[in-house]
């Protein structure tokens, strides 16, 4: 899915190759400032990096429209996005950027239910605790759908119970769908037992250490 060589920004982050294969989830962990979202943030072209190449199905992410690639490559950053409306205006906003047909309202409800969020749609999301604001952005971007999925620590807000639980359903949602997902947790447990790879990042370097064991 991903092709990644030679790539440094600033210092960073600093990749001397790296690929993510599609349909894959992939659990990345490390130090708070080990450039984990600057990580996440390339591969939407949210930033650019100063040296090197990043290749998305093969072609290399400068050659593909920005937004073309942010309805395939969705993020979901630590500070969850909230617009002007009710919850349910928050739901669908993702759809629209991606122009996809709205969901109905029963279609609302369940991907409420499926976060955990026990609010109803014509809410106002900024009177939500944070935790509920994560999980509503949460909702929108599953909703969407898309061939990547970037989760930027979605629950760090939730309890650990909550979080192993919603994050569970996540992957299992993913998976059922034949979908990419890049996940940063704080959770080296959760990451150890979730996914397909688990990267360590140190120092904007990512070390490949699935199953426990260090495949540098
Ligand atoms: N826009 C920016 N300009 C300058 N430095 C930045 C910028 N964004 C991030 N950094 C720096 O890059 C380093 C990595 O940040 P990043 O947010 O990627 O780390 P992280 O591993 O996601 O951390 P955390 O777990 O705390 O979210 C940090 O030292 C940060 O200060």
């Amino acid at each position: 899915m991903f092709q990644i060589n030679q790539l440094r920004v600033g210092s960073i982050l600093d990749i001397p190759a790296l690929t993510i294969e599609p349909q894959t989830i992939t659990c990345i962990t490390g130090e708070s400032g080990s450039g984990k979202s600057t990580f996440l943030r390339l591969l939407n072209r949210m930033i650019s990096p100063d040296t090197g190449t990043i290749n998305y199905q093969g072609t290399p992410l400068e050659e593909i429209d920005p937004v073309t690639l942010r309805r395939q490559v969705v993020m979901m950053s630590q500070e969850p996005l909230l617009f002007p409306g009710n919850i349910a205006d928050n739901l669908q906003v993702g759809l629209r950027f991606s122009e996809k047909p709205d969901a109905s309202v029963m279609e609302l409800a369940e991907m409420l239910r499926f976060v955990k969020l026990q609010q109803p749609l014509d809410k106002d999301p900024f009177k939500l605790s944070g935790g509920e604001k994560q999980r509503l952005a949460l909702g929108r971007v599953l909703l969407m759908n898309p061939n990547v999925l970037l989760l930027d620590e979605p629950s760090s807000s939730l309890d650990d119970e909550t979080e192993s639980f919603v994050l569970q359903r996540v992957v299992e949602r993913v998976r059922q769908h034949q979908k990419t997902l890049l996940l940063v947790t704080h959770s080296k447990t959760l990451a150890a037992s979730m996914g397909e790879k688990h990267l360590a990042f140190a120092h904007g370097t990512p070390k490949d250490v699935t199953g426990g064991i260090s495949h540098e």
